[in-house]
């Protein structure tokens, strides 16, 4: 627990324009997390800060914790202050459940109208946020910094959880011996990704490097194929395929793309994408079908998710042996699924990957990448600026070309997801994205992993 606290103490002093001097409100709920609170309050004391500490349940207060605060100076106070420098959430960490009770949450709601705007540290997991699975059943805090213990809890990462924790800096305990198993879900980083990203050698030639083929688009919806098409070329596959009914429009805004009318003239391919704007009529269908009989990895999106409820395209996937990787939003995943993500969206992602034996990226500020065994990725690189028209089809044609490139389609799916997050960041650094800017700043930030 001191470990703990001095690390947390650490983080609060840093964020704290000077320590001495400053005023400091914990937030003591009646577990070990109260405790963390009031040690590391103690520590701040120590450094001449005025810290009180409000406890939520007085009976139950962590004795250890509440003895050295007020032995370092600071005090236990009932009443909310009126102005503070730093809020410290110490009411429930992971023995918490559901959202906040009362009285918590009547306290926590005037202290939140009471300090409108002084920044929030909560210790190990937002209150009320279930480390678990990152639902919010109730009240929870909303962090501006989570400082956590030992490991990662999936709850910092994913869904509402996320958002409700803010920047989430982890301190070590020593935990590292007894953390045994394999971790619940993997958060890339650049390493990663950069070391899965494949890069053409000397002996390379156009094909050897993967030859991606684009099913997107229509006459309809044109703009799909040429976002896909340009997701696509940013990636690491020698050459692009378009088969489709857009392809006057891709072939005059890519010059380097060999382009056909249908999915059967397009020519070999190594991986195909195929849905953003395809339509779901009878050529959409045809399309989508010889796409899926192709003996190759396959990522489907938008439209041809749509199709695949059909229970003839069910079974043409099931009959399939190369991986495929679907990339639902929450109204998609919702028709595949038969239901919502709900607040488990690992959970969900899992779940819908092992039914339909294929990889699922589930969008979202977190974007989940799940695979039928088991294993889940949640990328750490979304930003609110990806949600706008066009940003799918272009995560779509870049995953294509991953796929094509000989990666594994897991790997493909979250690398994908990393850099399009990237550069997402990159164009809303100018302003408004529209889904051409993301594919510009593409290369960009692919050079950036390196
Ligand atoms: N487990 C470990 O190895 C370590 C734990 N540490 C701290 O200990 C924390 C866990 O401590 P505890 O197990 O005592 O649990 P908490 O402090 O998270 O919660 C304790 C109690 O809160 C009450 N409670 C639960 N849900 C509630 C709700 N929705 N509304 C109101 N009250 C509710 C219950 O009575 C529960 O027993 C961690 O989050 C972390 O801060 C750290 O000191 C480092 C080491």
């Amino acid at each position: 627990m001191q470990r703990a606290a001095a690390g947390l103490a650490r983080r609060c002093a840093e964020t704290l324009p000077r320590v001495y001097g400053s005023r400091v409100l914990l937030l003591v709920g009646p577990g070990n997390n109260g405790g963390d609170a009031l040690y590391a309050g103690a520590r701040l004391a120590r450094r001449g800060a005025g810290v009180s500490a409000l406890l939520l349940d007085p009976e139950r207060v962590h004795q250890g914790g509440a003895a050295a605060l007020r032995q370092a100076g600071g005090v236990v106070t009932r009443d909310v202050p009126r102005a503070v420098d730093l809020v410290v959430d110490g009411i429930l960490g992971i023995g918490g459940r559901g959202g906040l009770r009362e009285p918590a949450a009547s306290r926590v709601a005037e202290v939140s109208s009471a300090l409108r705007g002084a920044p929030v540290i909560a210790v190990d997991v937002p209150s009320g946020v279930d480390a678990d699975t990152g639902a919010v059943a109730g009240m929870a805090i909303h962090a501006d910094i989570t400082v956590t213990f030992g490991a990662l809890k999936p709850g910092l990462l994913v869904g509402a959880g996320a958002v409700h924790s803010g920047l989430v800096e982890l301190v070590d305990i020593g935990l590292g011996p007894y953390l045994d198993g394999d971790p619940a879900l993997y958060l890339p980083d650049a390493d990663d990704v950069a070391a899965w990203w494949p890069r053409p050698s000397a002996n390379d030639n156009k094909y050897s490097r993967g030859v991606v083929g684009i099913a997107t688009g229509s006459d309809r919806y044109p703009g799909a194929a040429v976002l896909s098409v340009a997701g696509a070329l940013a990636g690491p596959a020698g050459l692009v395929r378009y088969a489709g009914s857009a392809a006057d429009q891709v072939r005059s805004h890519h010059p380097t793309v060999i382009s056909t009318d249908r999915v059967p003239d397009a020519g070999r391919v190594q991986a195909w994408a195929c849905g953003s704007g395809l339509g779901t009529d009878e050529r959409s269908y045809a399309e989508l079908r010889t796409v899926l009989g192709a003996p190759v990895p396959a990522i489907l999106d938008a439209d041809a998710l749509t199709l695949l409820v059909d229970a003839r395209m069910a079974d043409w996937l099931r009959d399939r042996d190369a991986p495929t990787v679907v990339t639902p939003h929450d109204g998609e995943f919702q028709r595949l699924a038969g239901g919502a993500p709900g607040d488990d969206r690992v959970a969900a992602a899992v779940h819908l990957a092992e039914r339909m034996d294929s990889v699922v990226l589930l969008k979202g500020d977190r974007t989940i990448v799940a695979t039928p065994d088991g294993r889940v990725y949640v990328n750490p690189t979304g930003t609110g600026a990806l949600a706008t028209g066009g940003t799918g089809d272009v995560l779509a044609g870049l995953l294509g070309s991953l796929l094509a490139a000989g990666l594994p389609a897991e790997h493909a799916a979250i690398a994908a997801a990393f850099v399009h997050g990237l550069a997402g960041r990159r164009a809303a650094a100018e302003g408004p994205v529209t889904a051409a800017d993301v594919a510009a700043h593409l290369r960009p930030a692919v050079r950036s992993l390196f």
